[in-house]
């Protein structure tokens, strides 16, 4: 059996359990993660009160990071609670020294869920000065961006001040958890910014008190999702369902506020929030969806770069097939454009255009493929005003519910296994995210993409897509003919 990666949480122990070390490791391990801890700080605190904190000494400090570095080396390292000041500067010296390569993500603990204050000035500018600059990530809720930005934050735009201000520390990315941003009303919102991206996942506010350890746990969560070495928006789109899924399961204990429950990354959609783009061309969240395919199930999807191959497919009976030309001048691009949507007519078939949608918009074509980087560069609305379909490639977790927030006709989900056609940035996800993503995008069509083969099929249509796209299956076969019937037998046509 394959080891399970290893995540560090450097934190201050919760005698309650509901936050801290206590929370930080039961989050890592809900995620197949082994966690190993440095004791920042023992705490006594229940639901109601912390009435002591003592810091550990710098030797016992040092001593635990050690200890880990030579036997247990983390694939992520997590911080929470930092007690002192010599605390963070030793931290900073240690990771740049020994830990430069793994991520490091900064959860600067400043007050507990109870209100008192857990880590002083001193401790809060030194992790500004010291591991901001450091970090993969750093994790504030509203509170703590205002102390580390000098300034309120009372609204998006000043919530996007202060975490542009941390990026401009060094930070690689921000996520603002915002649980407390009363003016989001009846919404609970978490706002991601980096140099690429950025976004809110909008979530309904539960109707709770019971969210002891929810910032402890969701940085953890995340930290956890980089260990097993998810892109950091997929992890931050996973911890945001798994506190979602944790604070509608939460009960109390204690006679204060009880803490988050630690389940599993959630299966059922709604526990995923809502994705918002932030970024200046951002798709209007309210445009109405593109047109819709004419069916949930696109069946055999073959993906071919010529008007022939094609032609073959169609006269085999294939109905759903995409044109996708990475080479040629566009003139001869366009004159195989032009030609696919005439046959896809003739054989009444559904012919999707990848990549040239000025193209499949001229010759009005069935629809438009198009991956997330092409979907900036396009003409949605359009696209959209024009009727054509639009289906989009989602690689993870991130991009499909960038994908959704697009209403689009169909989304791609990959690439599922290995594959050599294309050189991909991503990495496979395997049938166990297929079948999550299926549910996620719930009533969306779905089409599987990469790697796939008479001999995998039946295993990706049993994850609950509606199709499953291919080259080489097509362009590799000995008789197509038959080739087309045996994956029409599993995906339907
Ligand atoms: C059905 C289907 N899924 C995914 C892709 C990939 O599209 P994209 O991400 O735009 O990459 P290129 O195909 O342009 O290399 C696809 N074409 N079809
Ligand atoms: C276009 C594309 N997009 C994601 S994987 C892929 C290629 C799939 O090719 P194959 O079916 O030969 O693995
Ligand atoms: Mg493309």
């Amino acid at each position: 059996m394959s080891q399970p990666p290893i995540a560090w949480t450097i934190a201050g122990s919760d005698s309650g359990g509901g936050a801290g070390i206590q929370a930080d490791m039961a989050a890592m391990r809900a995620f197949g993660v082994h966690p190993c801890s440095v004791v920042s700080a023992l705490t006594a605190q229940n639901s109601q009160t912390v009435t002591c904190i003592e810091a550990v000494s710098p030797a016992m400090f040092a001593a635990q990071l050690e200890c880990l570095h030579a036997d247990l080396p983390a694939r992520a390292i997590k911080t929470g609670m930092l007690a002192t000041a010599g605390q963070v500067s030793y931290l900073a010296d240690y990771y740049t020294r020994c830990l430069g390569d793994v991520p490091l993500l900064v959860d600067p603990v400043a007050v507990s869920a109870s209100g008192q204050p857990l880590a002083g000035e001193q401790v809060l500018d030194r992790i500004r000065s010291h591991l901001i600059p450091l970090a993969a990530l750093v994790t504030p809720n509203i509170a703590e961006l205002a102390i580390l930005c000098g300034h309120a934050v009372d609204s998006d735009e000043r919530l996007q001040q202060g975490a542009e201000q941390l990026l401009r520390l060094g930070a690689k990315a921000v996520l603002v958890k915002g649980g407390h941003a009363v003016w989001q009303g009846d919404q609970a919102c978490d706002y991601f910014f980096s140099s690429q991206l950025s976004f809110k996942l909008i979530q309904p506010r539960q109707p709770t008190v019971h969210s002891h350890g929810t910032g402890c746990s969701m940085a953890s969560a995340i930290a956890a999702c980089l260990a097993r070495g998810d892109l950091v928006e997929d992890a931050v789109v996973q911890a945001n369902a798994y506190i979602a899924a944790g604070l509608s399961h939460a009960q109390p204990l204690g006679q204060g506020p009880g803490p988050v429950a630690h389940t599993q990354l959630p299966s059922p959609p709604h526990y995923f929030a809502k994705l918002v783009s932030l970024s200046p061309r951002a798709s209007d969240v309210h445009s109405p969806a593109f047109e819709p395919v004419d069916t949930d199930n696109l069946g055999l999807y073959p993906i071919v770069d010529n008007t022939a191959l094609l032609s073959e497919l169609l006269r085999l009976g294939v109905q759903t097939i995409q044109l996708r030309i990475k080479e040629g001048s566009q003139l001869k691009i366009e004159a195989a454009v032009a030609e696919a949507v005439l046959l896809g007519r003739r054989y009444q078939a559904r012919v999707f255009i990848n990549d040239y949608w000025q193209f499949a918009l001229k010759h009005k074509a069935y629809g438009v493929h198009l991956g997330q980087e092409d979907l900036q560069m396009a003409d949605l609305q359009a696209i959209r005003r024009a009727g054509l379909r639009l289906g989009v490639s989602t690689h993870g977790y991130y991009e499909l519910l960038n994908a959704l927030a697009l209403r689009p006709s169909y989304v791609a989900l990959g690439h599922v296994f290995a594959t050599p056609t294309k050189a991909m940035k991503s990495s496979p996800q395997g049938l166990q995210r297929l079948a999550h993503y299926t549910a996620i995008a719930e009533d969306m069509p779905t089409v599987a993409v990469g790697g796939i083969n008479l001999d995998n099929a039946a295993k990706v249509k049993a994850c609950g897509v509606g199709s499953i796209a291919v080259v080489r299956a097509v362009t590799d076969c000995i008789n197509l003919a038959k080739q087309v019937e045996a994956f029409t037998d599993v995906i339907g046509r």
